[in-house]
């Protein structure tokens, strides 16, 4: 899945989120996570990986593959600046 694919989900009820080169729908579970429900609203179809990484344990990334729908493509289209 590309980026472009991934930030077509993002709303609450269609949620997915990339994380260090993997995506994740989460759409069912984001308004039991620990860290509050707004991740949802404020990750949804991005890139949270910088976040993901200061604030969680090895038992919350065991946690978050059950999440795991697929890995990003990075494509040279997308690393462009847009024209
Ligand atoms: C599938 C993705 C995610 C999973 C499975 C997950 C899981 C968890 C878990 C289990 C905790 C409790 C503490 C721990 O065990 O480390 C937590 C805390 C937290 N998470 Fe997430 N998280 C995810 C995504 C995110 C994202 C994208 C952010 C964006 C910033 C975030 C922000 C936080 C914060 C701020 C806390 C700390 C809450 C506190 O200490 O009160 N999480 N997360």
């Amino acid at each position: 899945m590309t980026r472009a694919e991934v930030a077509r989900h993002n709303t609450r009820d269609d949620c997915w989120i990339i994380v260090s080169g993997k995506v994740y729908e989460i759409t069912a579970w984001a308004p039991h996570h620990p860290g509050g429900a707004g991740i949802a609203r404020i990750y949804a179809g991005k890139d949270a990986t910088a976040e993901f990484g200061d604030y969680h344990s090895a038992q919350a990334v065991a946690h978050m593959a059950h999440f795991c729908i697929g890995e990003l493509v990075e494509t040279s289209e997308e690393a462009k600046p847009p024209a």
